[in-house]
């Protein structure tokens, strides 16, 4: 499905979207109930990754397919690891194909699994053959993707001796880590983060009977933060269910976006994002997203529709990801009349002073790259390529829009 997209009418009237359950923390949560039938969960996300998650969980086949979803695919690689008597085949889409699993796969091996390639040394799809797993530490490297981390952490508690994670080098998108640890705490399982060193300590009781709750989806706020700041002042959005301390670390969106003269209040399980002062032309947005990945694209497009110039770094993970999303940014944007330079890690797009008009934008299998893109039809008319890519994350993004005064039109 392509679409077009046109806001001609200037947001005035106060708009309110509720937004889906955050991805991250619905497939932690997902499979810690796996693990201990006795939670609940309330606002799970209904995002393709989350939906895929929760059937193969309670999938009895030997092949599963989690075609583009990341954390399912490195979560499942730890559960299934573990689980013994359990042999599955974890396979995936093209890309999925493509994305690497070597380091947890290895730090797995070294922990006594037994997992072999079934096509391409290092990468998905792989068999795996569950066993109870009763060695308790390994090393393994930290820099490439937390998502293994986390994996690993997740089965943590369930395995004999519980675990003891040495990480080498330095650790890339830490909140992702923080969130699984304080997942686990609610769930008084006993895990320390020190240094390098992460440790789980077996659960030896049951986990009480509780339910936990999912906040929303921050990543998916990021295109209501980038909407509004390409908005003329007094433009106001709410957005729900959202708590001023979040687990997930991409709601430092609201620090962030004050440099674009967007304030958060935060109320009633919800936040507004306000509007309140025009940027001036000449800023240069400079940041280190080592630890939000997922919000580069939207920073990207919101610097290029507001004339900024940006110079962003900590982006090495963005090349493994759902697309080489810096390669993506540099062709997209440079359609448009961005000037982009990228290098393995960062990203510098040059002030512009035009936007070219009714160009196509292509996704690569990307929600990111679709809803990242969105906002900037307030500065001109566009047209998205395979729009559907973006029920990855956020499957209501495009009438959400739509109620807020977009005009969308499959074509
Ligand atoms: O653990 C998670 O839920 C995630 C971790 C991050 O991946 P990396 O650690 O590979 O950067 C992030 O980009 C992804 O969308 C979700
Ligand atoms: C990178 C992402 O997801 P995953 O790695 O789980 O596919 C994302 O949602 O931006």
């Amino acid at each position: 499905m392509n679409i077009t997209l046109e806001q001609s009418e200037i947001i005035q009237k106060p708009l309110h979207v509720t937004i889906t359950g955050s991805k991250s923390e619905s497939n932690r949560l997902l499979v810690l109930q796996a693990l201990f039938p006795n939670i609940a969960l309330e606002n799970v996300s209904n995002s393709d990754d989350s939906d895929v998650m929760q059937m193969a969980l309670k999938s009895e086949e030997t092949l599963i397919d989690i075609h583009h979803a990341g954390t399912t695919m490195r979560f499942l690689t730890a559960y299934f690891s573990s689980r013994e008597g359990k042999s599955v085949t974890l396979t995936g889409s093209k890309r999925m194909k493509e994305r690497p699993i070597k380091i947890l796969v290895d730090a797995l091996r070294d922990l006594g699994a037994d997992i072999s390639y079934v096509e391409n040394e290092g990468f998905p799809p792989i068999k795996i053959s569950g066993k109870a797993i009763t060695k308790n530490e390994v090393t393994l490297k930290a820099n490439v993707s937390s998502q293994y981390i986390s994996a690993l952490l997740l089965i943590g508690s369930s395995l004999k001796h519980g675990l003891k994670l040495t990480l080498d080098g330095e650790i890339t998108s830490v909140p992702y880590i923080k969130m699984t640890l304080n997942l686990l705490h609610q769930l008084h399982i006993d895990a320390e983060f020190k240094g390098q060193t992460i440790t789980v300590q077996p659960k030896t009781e049951a986990v009480a009977q509780q339910t936990l709750t999912v906040e929303s989806d921050w990543s998916s706020a990021s295109y209501f933060y980038s909407i509004v700041a390409l908005s003329p002042v007094g433009t106001v959005i709410t957005l729900s269910s959202y708590k001023e301390t979040s687990l997930q670390g991409d709601s430092v969106l609201a620090k962030i976006y004050k440099q674009f003269g967007v304030e958060t209040t935060f109320k009633d399980n919800a936040i507004t994002l306000q509007k309140v002062s025009d940027v001036s032309k000449d800023t240069l947005i400079i940041l280190d997203l080592i630890h939000a990945p997922d919000i580069a694209q939207t920073i990207a497009v919101s610097c290029f529709g507001l004339g900024l110039g940006c110079d962003l770094s900590g982006l090495h993970t963005l090349k493994i990801k759902e697309t080489d999303r810096l390669e993506a940014l540099k062709t997209e944007l440079g359609k448009l009349g961005g000037e982009v330079i990228v290098t393995d890690k960062t990203l510098k797009l040059l002030p512009s002073t035009q936007i070219h008009e009714n160009v196509a934008i292509d996704t690569y299998n990307d929600h990111r790259m679709a809803m990242a893109f969105a906002p900037l039809a307030l500065c001109t008319k566009l047209r998205v390529n395979d729009a559907e890519v973006v029920s990855k994350s956020y499957p209501e993004f495009w009438s959400d829009l739509e109620q807020i005064g977009f005009k969308v039109k499959k074509v």
